[in-house]
């Protein structure tokens, strides 16, 4: 799964992991964390997702690394806002408002742009990457965050034989084994994802269980 297949998706409009709504768990555990009003919040992965928006209106700056720039052309586009665009090291970066959307390979983030952040939201991030990308992720993410910053992660996991990802199938315990030697994990949620998952249904998944995580560094 390299860089071309994803900018192929966006072109192709192949985005049926996009939710033109709020994800539900973060609008219902977000506000339990306690998180300090105004502060930065990186969103790895981020597409063009909604809840960048709906974690600006909770007062806190965004911070998106995205590889296509069909993706935050857009998010700029349906938000109605008209960005800056500057060059930073192998990132174009396009700002407006609370938001700082580097374009750019996840993998070449540098932690000086994070410095300032209290949490992470993964939410189709993980799980839109390959086995062997996936600890990849995790090692880069743990490196370049700041040691206070939370992750907020929502995985999926499903019977693994029943599609070819993405979204690929990560458990509880991969997740424990990608972060489990530097963070202390907890399951906020773990709910039945079939129902309000119809492209995932129509594909053939027949079990799909949504889990929401929160990882915070010992
Ligand atoms: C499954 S989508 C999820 C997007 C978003 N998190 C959401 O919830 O809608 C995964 C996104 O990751 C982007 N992506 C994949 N590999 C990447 C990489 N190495 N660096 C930055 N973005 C990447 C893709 O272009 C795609 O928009």
């Amino acid at each position: 799964m390299d860089k071309a297949f994803w900018t192929e998706r966006w072109k192709r409009r192949e985005i049926g992991f996009h939710q033109p709504h709020i994800h539900e768990q973060l609008k219902r555990f977000w506000p339990t964390l306690g998180l300090p009003v105004a502060s930065a919040v990186f969103v790895p992965l981020s597409g063009k997702s909604c809840d960048m928006i709906w974690l600006a209106t909770q007062g806190h700056r965004v911070i998106g690394v995205e590889l296509s720039e069909v993706a935050v052309q857009e998010f700029f586009k349906d938000g109605g806002q008209t960005p800056e665009v500057r060059s930073e090291g192998p990132f174009d970066v396009f700002s407006a408002g609370p938001f700082n959307l580097y374009r750019g390979d996840f993998f070449e983030t540098p932690a000086e742009i994070l410095k300032d952040i209290v949490a992470v939201y993964d939410r189709a991030a993980l799980v839109a990457l390959p086995p062997q990308l996936r600890a990849r992720y995790a090692e880069k993410l743990t490196h370049i965050i700041p040691q206070k910053a939370l992750i907020f992660l929502v995985a999926l996991d499903y019977p693994e034989n029943e599609i070819s990802g993405p979204p690929f199938s990560v458990t509880r315990s991969e997740v424990e084994r990608l972060y489990g030697d530097t963070f202390d994990i907890q399951v906020l949620e773990a709910r039945d994802g079939l129902e309000a998952s119809g492209n995932l249904r129509r594909r053939g998944v027949t079990r799909l269980q949504e889990t929401a995580y929160l990882l915070r560094r010992r």
